[in-house]
């Protein structure tokens, strides 16, 4: 309840964000149909709050995102507790985890409306609602088949009315969905997807954790070496690549499933 838009930006004051403008809701990856912009943070909060706007980038009733970066784009992590320290100090984190385990704490704050698209995050992940309210559609690890992924991202945006021709295996993932509302606390654990829509304008963080960030990287070595030997595959004959190409996928089964997943 202390976190009116009044406060917020007093309590952070004029210092400069980088936001995601959006055109429309639904924010699209891979036509990239947003902008990345900077404005003073009080500034921000006053346009995310509001529903049309006087002074805009694009339209009048654009939608502003603002995930928080570390100070250093590339070298830090994100820590509300460095890039607001005002706001931080209202912040109780509970103790779920282990200090050491701590890996970064992102702050959010998102327009009515606005909608990110599904994907997944490496490590564990708490996404405490603070103000407003957001609808969380979630898919299992195990349903990344019928997602279309680019990347850590899937291709199907709207998740709510899917394009089935384009998208036709995607009516086999099963989706679970919730609703935060201010004080909710959604664990999201590591891998799996979820996609967001922010229903009324408002203020989250998420706080990450991880069984430090080895394994993320063991797994992105692992997807090059398997790249290259696809690229292998192709010196093949069509047949021939068929039939090792099938080998290699037992051969993961075998090797790399776990037991217990049927
Ligand atoms: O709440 C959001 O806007 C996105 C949350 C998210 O992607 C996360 O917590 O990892
Ligand atoms: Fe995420």
């Amino acid at each position: 309840t202390k976190w009116t838009t009044d406060y917020l930006s007093q309590a952070e004051g004029s210092k400069e964000v980088k936001i995601h403008v959006s055109a429309v809701p639904q924010m699209d990856f891979l036509s990239k149909n947003f902008v990345y912009r900077t404005l003073p943070f009080d500034v921000f909060v006053r346009r995310a709050a509001e529903v049309k706007h006087k002074e805009y980038f694009l339209t009048e009733d654009e939608k502003y995102y603002l995930r928080s970066v570390g100070e250093d784009v590339r070298k830090d992590i994100a820590d509300i507790r460095k890039q607001f320290p005002v706001l931080a100090e209202d912040v109780h984190i509970p103790e779920y985890f282990e200090k050491e385990q701590f890996f970064s704490s992102v702050f959010r704050i998102s327009s009515a409306g606005l909608q990110l698209w599904t994907h997944y995050d490496v490590m564990d992940n708490f996404l405490i609602q603070v103000t407003g309210k957001k609808r969380v559609v979630l898919y299992s690890p195990r349903d990344a088949p019928y997602l279309y992924l680019s990347g850590t991202k899937s291709e199907v945006l709207d998740v709510d009315n899917p394009d089935l021709e384009k998208y036709p295996l995607f009516v086999k993932a099963k989706r679970y969905q919730c609703v935060l509302e201010a004080g909710d606390v959604l664990f999201i654990p590591a891998l799996w997807f979820h996609n967001v829509i922010s229903e009324e304008f408002g203020v989250s963080y998420d706080k990450t954790d991880t069984y430090g960030n080895k394994d993320p990287m063991a797994a992105s070595r692992a997807i090059q070496i398997l790249d290259r030997a696809l690229k292998t595959l192709e010196e093949l004959p069509e047949e021939y690549r068929d039939f090792y190409a099938r080998r290699m996928v037992l051969r993961i089964q075998e090797k790399a499933y776990r037991n217990d997943y049927g």
